[in-house]
């Protein structure tokens, strides 16, 4: 049998769309900056399967001035604590130095109370007067009020205070401080808050490859890149894998066509429409949300080595807020006039 050879490189996407940035975007980030002096330190998530796209330089600019702290959260998903995953981390704590930074999984106990452990310390070198307040922000659906569950839950035993979910922008507004720290009078201590921010996108995505990542780790509606494009950019993703066919082999052979795969889960899974005919739209929403799930391998999405970090932040120096704005209208002008131009 012939050998599987994956695709070396995806197809550009022109048509995608680039942006996100909605008005409760704006608004919770405005609302961030005026709050700011009431804030201790600041814990920015950023999704471990794309360290490099989640990067939101909106936050470093606008809550500029506040010590910072940044989790890589769903490390479960993207890491099986192989020698290279370990390689990574340490060109990411680097990156961030001397900013501490830390992986985790809000579902394991050792990493939510590392973190506690971080804030506790924070709390005791710091101190406060009116209790020791953190901002924890980061872009939609990275898993910032999953953190301060699990935070609040290890810290002072108590459940949720905060709702989580599947989809981008369950957090719309900021709420007010949840304690994860009781006060501690013997040292003098007083406690430590969370506060809860919305999601924050980027002002404007760089290309249509990071706009993919983006949505292929829900920090982007499902409804905003047709279901079959995506699944087809994960294929490829889990086809450069090693061994990455097998993740799929229940349904097909190694293949870089999505309909093949797609047709296959639908006969699989009984996803079928009037007349029998496939629905790959399902099929590719199931495929995706499985990959978040992590049942079709644990890979991360950025290539991360001090080189590309070196590429991304010269990218991003000087991109004010007005020039990303300016430059997301000249790529939707852009794509309205080939639009037109297909119609004529
Ligand atoms: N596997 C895994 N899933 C996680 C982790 N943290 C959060 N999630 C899941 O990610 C999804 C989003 O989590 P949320 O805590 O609601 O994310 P958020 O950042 O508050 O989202 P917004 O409301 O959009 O700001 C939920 O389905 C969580 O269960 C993690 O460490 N590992």
């Amino acid at each position: 049998m012939a050998q599987f050879i994956p695709r070396a490189a995806f197809p550009a996407q022109l048509s995608l769309p680039r942006s996100y940035f909605l008005g409760h975007h704006a608004s919770g980030l405005s609302k961030m900056k005026t709050m700011l002096s009431s804030i201790d330190l600041i814990i920015e998530c950023r999704d471990y399967r794309v360290p490099l796209t989640s990067r939101n330089p909106l936050f470093e600019e606008s809550l500029a001035g506040r010590e910072r702290v940044v989790v890589y959260t769903k490390r479960d998903l993207g890491s099986k604590d192989r020698p290279a995953d370990r390689r990574r981390e340490e060109i990411i704590r680097q990156w961030h130095a001397p900013s501490t930074t830390l992986f985790t999984d809000h579902k394991s106990k050792r990493d939510v109370k590392t973190v506690l452990n971080l804030c506790k310390q924070h709390n005791e070198e710091r101190q406060s007067l009116l209790g020791y307040r953190i901002l924890v922000v980061g872009m939609p659906n990275v898993g910032k009020s999953s953190l301060l569950n699990a935070l609040r839950m290890a810290g002072v035993h108590k459940a949720k205070a905060a709702f989580t979910g599947a989809q981008p922008g369950v957090t719309r507004k900021i709420a007010s401080g949840v304690k994860i720290v009781e006060r501690n009078e013997e040292k003098g201590l007083e406690g430590v808050y969370l506060v809860d921010t919305p999601g924050v996108f980027v002002p404007f995505v760089p290309d249509a490859e990071a706009m993919m990542k983006l949505a292929l780790v829900g920090s982007v509606k499902d409804t905003i890149i047709a279901p079959i494009t995506l699944c087809d950019y994960l294929l490829y993703h889990i086809n450069k894998q090693q061994g990455g066919e097998t993740f799929y082999k229940e349904y097909c052979g190694p293949t870089n066509d999505v309909v093949e795969l797609l047709e296959a889960v639908c006969k699989k899974t009984g996803r079928l429409g009037k007349g029998g005919v496939p629905d790959t739209d399902a099929a590719a929403l199931w495929i995706i949300q499985r990959w978040r799930q992590g049942n079709l391998g644990h890979f991360i999405l950025d290539e991360v080595s001090e080189d590309a970090l070196e590429m991304k932040m010269r990218e991003e120096v000087g991109m004010s807020l007005s020039q990303a704005r300016k430059q997301a209208k000249d790529v939707q002008r852009a794509r309205a006039k080939s639009r037109m131009s297909d119609v004529a």
